[in-house]
């Protein structure tokens, strides 16, 4: 039978640099995650893309998403509804592909419940300050939404004991490297595992 994919899911505050961090990560050769495109009820900014950034929805289409069971989780963000499109998640999972969610922190926990034995993985800022600094720096953000998004992330920053692993991204290569190394780690640690009840299973 076809070893199921690990779920890999990316989560942090607005801005903490999760995008850039997974850029970086899937713009190296021996990286062999499939990145999940979410879906979501806000605008475009310059320079994205339908189906590569994101898939851009109306409310009423996501709200037929939601009514349909088609979203792995959801959770409405700063006034827009941003979720997780369920098929592509299954599909390559039980390809043997991993899959890697970059999603804010109640979808986090939504996919906690529902993917016990994915790897929960918490992007830390080095500060609150540099967080702030990060997203004013973006320039996406009207004042109004920095500061909505800097209240979001004083919440999210409190969740992040409930992951597996906490990466402080100071240096975004640093970051995408730490996060490559605790995958590789986490395959190694549960294929031993499955081996040794794979050669138990044989015993008995
Ligand atoms: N390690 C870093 N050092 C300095 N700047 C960074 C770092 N990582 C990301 N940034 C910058 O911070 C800003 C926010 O990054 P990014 O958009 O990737 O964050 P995000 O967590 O994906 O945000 P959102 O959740 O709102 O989509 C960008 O301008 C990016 O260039
Ligand atoms: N729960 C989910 N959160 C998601 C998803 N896709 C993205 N996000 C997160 O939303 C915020 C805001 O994103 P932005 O692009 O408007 O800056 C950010 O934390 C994203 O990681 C999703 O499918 N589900």
């Amino acid at each position: 039978m076809q070893e199921k994919g690990l779920l890999i899911v990316l989560s942090g505050p607005s801005g903490v640099g999760k995008g850039t961090v997974r850029k970086e990560l899937f713009s190296q050769p021996d990286t062999a995650f499939e990145y999940s495109v979410s879906a979501t009820t806000r605008l475009p900014r310059e320079g994205e893309r339908n189906g590569i950034d994101y898939f851009f929805k109306t409310r009423e289409e996501f709200e037929e998403m939601i009514k349909h069971d088609k979203l792995l989780e959801y959770a409405e963000f700063v006034g827009n509804y941003y979720g997780t499109p369920v098929d592509y998640v299954r599909e390559t999972l039980d390809s043997g592909k991993d899959v890697f969610l970059e999603i804010e922190v109640q979808g986090a926990s939504q996919v906690r419940s529902k993917f016990p034995e994915g790897l929960f993985i918490f992007l830390a800022p080095p500060s609150l300050s540099e967080l702030e600094n990060r997203i004013v720096t973006r320039g996406t953000e009207t004042e109004d939404l920095i500061r909505s998004r800097m209240r979001a992330a004083r919440e999210e920053i409190e969740m992040m004991e409930l992951y597996d692993y906490v990466v402080e991204n100071d240096q975004v290569e640093l970051a995408s490297e730490r996060i490559k190394a605790i995958v590789v780690a986490e395959h190694c640690r549960r294929e031993r595992v499955q081996y040794r009840y794979k050669k138990m299973l044989e015993v008995d």
